[in-house]
This record gives structure tokens, sequence and C-alpha cells, in this order.
């Protein structure tokens, strides 16, 4: 019984000794040692266990904006902030110049694993693949985000924002103006748009059936096992302590009752999409002239024609995954930034709608304002200057991605005058030069001005809210173009009011954003 308590005792002590090791003393000593011989170029975030999180937390309490010390921390000379994420070390580059050098040696890192449903559900995406896989898989899917293709899905876009705009078209016959969330407004038309692109169908005819025999939207279903795979993390302790310590593997051992309810429900969607490709494939195999002009359809004949093509239904549906969680939010939440911006500067407001009614009228008989949206063209919308420079300037004020998702170094290395070691976290903070006043001056100024005169913010990494370099935003011209487009819908079709009772608070959730999305107000505009 005493060699037993004993015994006990000895591996309990162990343990601890271990878990004080790599959660205390290792970070510790990396921090004081990049202090030593960085100086004042770098700056160290750390906290046991949480890291970087917890200062993202107390940011948001003590500034209601999350990335507020982020924005507050500009010096000369500051190069690096060294952060820790659970047991990992790791350096995110503010510097322009090492930025670069963190982008084009993409192939010296992989992407660090997300949170259990995105490994899933992504887990054969480009968004995860590396080398020669991601290479093949860019290239077949870099044709679909080419600029002339865009223009083939142009009138997706266009019917699915007139449905959506449609709807707050009938309240205001009711009411003179209406409460809009306007985050959650775009993303009804961007996720709606997405779907039609790839499948060619709406989200509502693409339905799961759950294990209790319900019924739910593929899109829908999606949405709320993301939101779950975050929430066991914040509620299950056991969960979140092999999630630091297993990442992907994390749900292979010893799964929780959350861990195991989380997994049937993704299993249970993965089957029900391959379900729906595979026979999408045997109609096309039987007949390849049904072939529709979506991205569904080209995947599946190039693998009907080309037996060579190395294309799985796996990497099929985790790209369509990946597409419509990397696009979906992003955009909406630059347009809905964009709609906030326009919405408490109503002279910027104006002047953008009077570009839209020129370019648009310019081709016809002068018509009233609402009539104009229904004539939109894609050819319009490459003339939509000050519109474009209304969209960098929200992406520049609130970048949804402020920064690349870290990355693990594969082997050790130099950034700069940086050593990285070979398993350590890697990424690049956009969000520090968006804001840095040496190269924006009157940073938290809203000034969509600043972008009509010549500058190559891009060329030098000043600019980069869709990443640089190789493995940046495949999808960087579709969210332009959609961003465009639909806010030239809602400049001819409404003014847009701020919401005096809503208070504006900075929130990073899978995305940086706002908190509160009931930001304004609709009104029809006097035509
Ligand atoms: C305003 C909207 C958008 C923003 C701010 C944005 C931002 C980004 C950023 C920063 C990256 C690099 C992430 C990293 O390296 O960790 C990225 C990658 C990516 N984005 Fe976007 N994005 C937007 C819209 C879209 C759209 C509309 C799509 C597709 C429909 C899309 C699909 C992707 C994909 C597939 C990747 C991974 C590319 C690769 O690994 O080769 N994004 N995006």
């Amino acid at each position: 019984m005493i060699v037993l308590i004993y015994s006990s005792l000895i591996i309990f002590a162990t343990i601890i000794a271990i878990g004080f090791y790599i959660f205390v003393i290792y970070p510790t000593m990396r921090f004081l040692v990049m202090k030593y011989k960085y100086g004042h170029k770098v700056k160290v975030f750390f906290s046991i266990g949480t890291g970087i999180l917890k200062f993202y937390n107390q940011s948001l309490i003590q500034n209601k904006d999350s990335i507020a010390f982020i924005r507050n921390m500009h010096q000369k000379g500051l190069q690096a902030i060294a952060f820790n994420l659970g047991t990992k070390v790791g350096l995110s580059f503010l510097d322009p110049e090492l930025q670069k050098q963190v982008h084009q040696s993409y192939q010296s890192f992989r992407r660090i694993d997300a949170i259990a449903a995105m490994t899933y559900l992504l887990g054969n995406s480009m968004i995860y693949a590396a080398d020669k896989e991601w290479k093949r898989q860019r290239l077949f899917l870099g044709k679909f985000f080419h600029f002339d293709e865009i223009k083939n899905y142009y009138p997706t876009i266009q019917e699915t924002t007139k449905q959506v705009l449609q709807g707050v078209n009938e309240q205001l016959n009711q009411k003179e103006q209406i409460e809009i969330k306007a985050v959650y407004i775009i993303q009804k038309i961007t996720s709606e748009a997405t779907f039609k692109m790839f499948f060619g169908l709406t989200t509502e005819s693409l339905m799961i059936t759950r294990k209790d025999g319900t019924q739910i939207a593929f899109s829908d279903e999606l949405a709320l096992l993301i939101r779950h795979s975050f929430q066991l993390l914040q509620t299950d302790k056991i969960a979140l302590l092999k999630w630091i310590l297993l990442k992907r593997k994390s749900t292979d051992y010893f799964s929780t009752k959350g861990e195991q309810d989380l997994m049937d429900r993704l299993k249970n969607l993965r089957q029900g999409f391959i379900k729906i490709v595979s026979k999408r494939k045997e109609e096309l195999s039987q007949d390849p002239s049904k072939a529709k002009n979506n991205f569904l359809d080209y995947y599946l004949t190039e693998m009907v024609q080309n037996q060579y093509s190395g294309i799985t239904y796996d990497e099929i549906v985790d790209n369509f995954t990946g597409i419509f969680l990397a696009g979906t939010d992003t955009t909406s939440n630059m347009v809905g930034s964009a709609l906030y911006y326009l919405s408490i500067n109503p002279e910027i407001q104006q002047k953008a709608r009077e570009e839209v009614v020129q370019v648009v009228s310019s081709k016809q008989d002068f018509k009233k304002h609402d009539q104009l949206a229904s004539q939109l063209r894609f050819e319009d919308i490459t003339h939509f200057n000050f519109l474009n420079c209304i969209l960098k300037e929200s992406l520049r004020l609130i970048p949804p991605v402020i920064q690349i998702t870290s990355r693990i170094a594969n082997h050790n290395m130099k950034i700069g005058e940086f050593d990285i070691k070979q398993g350590d976290l890697v990424t690049t903070n956009f969000a520090y030069n968006l804001s840095n006043p040496d190269i924006f001056p009157n940073p938290e100024l809203f000034n969509p001005q600043r972008w009509m005169t010549a500058n190559n913010y891009s060329e030098t990494f000043s600019f980069t809210p869709f990443s640089q370099g190789p493995r940046n935003c495949i999808g960087q011209h579709l969210a332009m173009i959609e961003g465009k487009s639909i806010l030239a819908s809602i400049l001819l079709q409404f003014e847009i009011l701020p919401n005096p009772n809503t208070e504006v608070i900075m929130d990073m959730k899978m995305m940086y954003g706002f908190q509160n999305d009931n930001l304004i107000y609709f009104k029809k505009l006097k035509q």
C-alpha cells in the first residue's frame, strides 16, 4: 500500500515538474535570452498557459478593443513581439522587411492546428496543404479566382444582393427607418453567393440530416459546429488541456462527452457532403454536358476527364468548407465596417453615392437611384475608385484578419537577426503597420482620400490585409468586387445612419470586428 502511495506521489511530482518546466521555465528562459539579444527591438508578452490571448482579453476589458495594446505600441526600432501560446514560444514580426522574409520563406513553415472542427473540416484543403500538394491545389483553384472568371459569377452576386436587400425594402414599407446588423446582413449575401458559386444551389436546398432525424441547412450546421468547437475549449478544461498538448490528435484519445458529440456531428456533416458530391459525379460521368458554371462541376469534370488529376472527394469538400469559412465572414466584416464608417461620415457617404450614380447613369438614361441599382454591371465595378478607397480604409482600420495564422518552423533559421528554433511559432502582424503614424498620418482617422493619391503601401508590406507573397489571399479580387457591388447597391437605395444606442466594442473572435453588430439604420433614400 505504502509502495503504491509512494509511487503515485513520485508520478504526480514528475508530472508537476515536467508541467512546470514546459509551461514556466522553458518560455521564461527563451524570453530572457531574446530580451538580452535583441533589447528594445522586441517586446515580450508572456502569460502562463493562455499566452498572448490574455493580452487580447485584457485590452478588450480596459480599452474596449482587443488590439488596442498593439495599436498603442508604436516605438522606433521595434521589430517583433515575442509571445507564448500554451507551451509554445513564438515571434510575431512587425517590421515590414522581416515580414517579407517570413512570407517569402513560406516553405519553411507549416500552419498551426486550429480548433478541432477546423482541422477536421479543412485538413485536406489548400489552406492546410504544403509543398507540391499546396501548389497543385492552388494552381487548380486559382483559375476560379481570376479576375476574368469572377465576371461569370457576377450575376450571382447581383441576384443574391437584390434578394437580401428586397427584404430590407419590404420592412421599410412599414417603418421609416430600421435597425440593421451591418455585418450580419452582408454575411447573408456573401454566404448565399459563395454557396451558389460553388454548388449552383441555394443554402436552403442543401440540407443535412442530424442523428436525431431533424434536418438543418448545411451552412447553418457548419457555422454551429465552428462555434461549438470554440465553446468546447472555453467550457471543457480537459478538452482544452488535450488540445494544448496534442492539437489535431487531441480528439483521437480519451474523448470527453463534448468532444465525442462534436466529432459525431462533424463526421455526419462530412458524410452528408460527400454523398452530394459523389452523386453529382455519377451524373456528370454519365452526361458531361450537364456540367454547369460552378466550382463543384469544374472539379468533378476534371476528375472525370483526367484520371491523373489527383483530386479527391475529401479535397473538394474541404476546399469548399475552407473557402466558405475564409471568404464569407471576412468579406462581410469588411463591408460591415465600411457601412459603419459611412454612417458616421455623412459627407463621405454622399461623395460615395455620387460616384456610383455618376458611373452607372453615364451609360443609361437618367433613372431613379433604386432603378439604377438593378442595372449595375461588372464593368461598372472597375470604375468605383472612391468605393475602392473606402474599402481599403475600412480594412486598414478594422482588418478582419490581423495577422497570418501562426506557423510552426520546420527547422532552425534566421529572420533578419532573429533566431527561430524548429517548432517555434512565427507570424506577421498586420494591425501594427496599419495603425503606424509614420506610415499612415492620423491613423485613427477614417480618411479614404489618403488612398486616392498614388502609393506603394502593399509593395512595402505596410498594407497587407490580404497578406502578401505566394500564400496570400486567393479570394482578394472576389472580396473587393463583392464589396464594391454590395456597397453600390446599398448606396443607391438607402441612407445609412448611425445607431446612437450602440456602443462600439472591437473584439477578436474568429475574426477581428464589432462585438455589437446593430450599428446602423437604413432609411429609404429620397429619390
Ligand atoms: C475582406 C476579405 C478577406 C480578407 C481580409 C482575407 C484575408 C486573408 C489573409 C490575411 C489570408 C492569409 C492567411 C494566412 O496566411 O494565414 C487569406 C488566405 C486565404 N483566403 Fe482570404 N481574405 C478575404 C476574403 C477571401 C475570399 C472572398 C475567399 C474565397 C472565396 C478567401 C479565401 C482564402 C483562402 C482559400 C486562403 C488560403 C490561401 C493559401 O493558403 O494559399 N478569402 N485571406
